[in-house]
């Protein structure tokens, strides 16, 4: 029997070139996946994609080409497709998934919805995108060797966001600020507070932008001298900005640092850098503005630093370092006061290499190569091509699945690097829906806050936006409407969402406090969730950074201890933690599957091995570091 009659025969691919489906991304998996489709046979494909090619995606995303880079994947994924299937209806959209032309009657028009995305916040809008629709989607992931697919049926599975995603890493503002020991510190401070203090807005609060109470270096701080510092001053030339930077933030903060004998009693005493004892005249070099091979703006291109993969010594970091910030003032001005890091940005990844190595060689941390440092900064495991292939010919399978009505023989499959008992491939069950899921079972939430000194604008940003994923917005209180976005809002609500976005809760007309109930809605996701306030005095700086909670625990509301209603007494201020970090930091981050998540569904590999459950790989993103 030939391998596509055995395929028909497991498979009922009979009649799969009438239905319509919808690929989301174009990059690593959805070139596979799209070349997939089109070969088993599939004719009608919608294919969203909001980016261009770059030069990195071409070692792995094989439809593209150099003559390539810069177009719309979509677009080119398309033509190339055609080019050995031209039959095939392909439609591709070079466009955000989120935009409000994808509704739900847009998503309605698809049998299923395969995605191919790479991180969190998208794969969220399409899931609740397909739950609203009631289209079957299939969610994928790669990271490395290893591998994910899910099929997510609207009542028969547990949708894309029934199980806790876990939290990208994160690391004490006190280490990242004061005491970094290991090189991702000195990134995540280069990279979140010197990066964004030096060319970011000026106007963006970090959480490491909080001024340690101690004598701490705090290297960059929310002290208004401190900010007039980083301003470049008139008459001054980028060169002598960059040095007197340089000396400010290796030099002089470390001094003041080392003040604070205690923080030194027991750990290693850092080394101040002032240029002159780095650099002689003669190295320091003005600049030329040299662009790299890619045709980009290069510190180290500029300075004949070629080989990425070596690392650079302390006089060449502190070349780099002001190379980069002469460049960015002289040659991307356009971009300082809103830059924001990007991995593809080489600028940007040179001057974060060059300032997290002289950090840390000050500190006495082993300095890195800039290829190193990139991986770190971005979040990076090198992506593997046929990590991607196998991932899309799962996806395919479980597509064949659902279009043959055989749904209850979709698993969830997750592709290992080592195999167990002879097994790379590892299919679950899938599970039922979390009947506490806030998004495919609506169960209320419980936010927990300081309702003396929680504003709207915090709770949006947070908790709606980052934690529940919402786009645009609307928040009631009741059948009152506190927050609405959108263009076509009357002037005078705007004015009066305005007005309320920085009140405190407890002042507001009706007061925010414990017990009430705040609806969160969005109308083009057709997502709804009720937030139930408690309020509470102190967070964990440390552990609850944000200053606010949200879990699913209502049961906590009937706990009437007396922190549950806000105090006349001034609010108590957030303690800055020192506690310790755990050791471990492995980029890849595994996560136990929650035990009360796996409670009545069953899962079978657990039977014959629990090994491989055990984890659930987190294969969904490179996720900034958050801090
Ligand atoms: N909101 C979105 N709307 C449309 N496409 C998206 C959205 N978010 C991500 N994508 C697309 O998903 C694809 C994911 O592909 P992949 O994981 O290979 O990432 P990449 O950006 O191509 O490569 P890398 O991140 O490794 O440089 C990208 O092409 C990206 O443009
Ligand atoms: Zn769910």
């Amino acid at each position: 029997m030939s391998r596509s009659e055995e395929l028909n025969q497991q498979m009922d691919i009979n009649g799969i070139e009438k239905e319509k489906v919808l690929m989301v991304g174009a990059g690593g998996i959805g070139c596979e996946l799209l070349k997939t489709l089109v070969l088993t046979g599939f004719q009608h494909i919608h294919l969203i994609d909001m980016d261009t090619i770059e030069v990195s995606n071409l070692n792995r995303q094989f439809l593209f080409r150099k003559s390539h880079v810069g177009q719309s994947k979509a677009k080119v994924a398309r033509e190339a497709v055609l080019k050995f299937r031209p039959g095939v209806e392909i439609v591709a959209h070079h466009a955000n998934v989120k935009n409000q032309e994808f509704d739900i009657d847009f998503f309605k028009q698809f049998s299923v919805v395969l995605n191919g995305l790479d991180n969190l916040e998208a794969r969220r809008h399409v899931n609740r995108m397909c739950l609203a629709a009631g289209v079957p989607l299939v969610e994928s992931g790669t990271t490395g060797y290893l591998g994910q697919v899910t099929v997510h049926i609207k009542g028969q599975t547990e949708c894309y966001e029934c199980q806790p995603k876990p939290a990208p890493k994160s690391y004490p503002v006190c280490t990242i600020t004061s005491t970094p020991s290991k090189l991702i510190h000195c990134i995540v401070w280069a990279k979140e507070l010197a990066l964004a203090k030096l060319f970011g807005d000026k106007g963006q609060v970090s959480d490491l932008d909080v001024r340690p109470t101690s004598n701490e270096d705090g290297a960059v701080s929310n002290d208004p001298d401190e900010a007039q510092f980083f301003e470049v001053r008139s008459g001054e030339n980028s060169k002598a900005y960059a040095e007197r930077v340089f000396d400010r933030i290796f030099g002089q903060n470390i001094v003041t640092a080392l003040q604070n004998e205690d923080t030194w009693k027991a750990r290693r005493r850092p080394d101040p850098l002032f240029l002159e004892k780095v650099l002689t005249e003669d190295d320091v070099v003005t600049t030329n503005g040299v662009c790299s091979s890619e045709g980009t703006i290069s510190a180290s291109a500029s300075l004949g630093l070629k080989n990425p993969q070596e690392t650079w010594s302390v006089k060449d970091n502190a070349r780099v370092f002001l190379e980069s910030v002469q460049l960015f003032l002289d040659k991307r001005s356009k971009d300082v006061g809103k830059l924001v890091f990007d991995k593809d940005d080489q600028l940007a990844v040179e001057f974060v290499t060059a300032a997290a190595n002289l950090r840390a060689h000050s500190f006495g941390i082993p300095m890195q190569s800039l290829f190193e440092a990139k991986g770190m900064a971005g979040n990076i495991i090198h992506a593997i091509a046929t990590t991607n292939a196998i991932i899309a010919g799962l996806i395919v399978l479980e597509a064949l699945k659902i279009l043959s009505n055989k749904t209850k023989e979709c698993r969830m499959t997750y592709c290992v690097e080592h195999p167990s008992g002879k097994m790379l491939l590892m299919p679950v069950e899938m599970a039922e829906p979390n009947p506490r899921c806030y998004v495919c079972s609506e169960t209320p939430l419980v936010l927990e806050l300081n309702t003396a000194t929680a504003t709207m604008r915090e709770v949006l940003e947070k908790v709606v936006k980052r934690k529940l994923g919402v786009t645009d917005p609307v928040i009631m209180q009741g059948s009152n409407l506190l927050h609405e976005s959108g263009e076509d809002i009357e002037e005078d609500m705007v004015a009066y969402y305005t007005a309320l976005l920085d009140k405190k809760f407890v002042d507001y007309p009706t007061p925010i406090t414990t017990g009430v109930v705040l609806t969160v809605e969005d109308y083009h996701q057709d997502f709804r969730c009720s937030l139930h306030v408690k309020h509470r005095e102190t967070f964990d700086e440390e552990k609850e950074p944000e200053g606010m909670v949200i879990t699913g625990d209502l049961a906590s509301l009937n706990n009437t201890d007396a922190s549950a209603q806000p105090s006349t007494a001034a609010p108590s201020k957030i303690q800055n933690g020192h506690a310790e970090e755990e050791e471990d930091d492995d980029v890849v981050m595994v996560e136990p599957v929650p035990k009360a998540a796996t409670a009545g569904t069953k899962r079978k590999l657990e039977e014959e091995d629990t090994q491989p459950t055990e984890k659930r790989l987190r294969v969904t993103e490179s996720v900034p570091i958050e801090v």
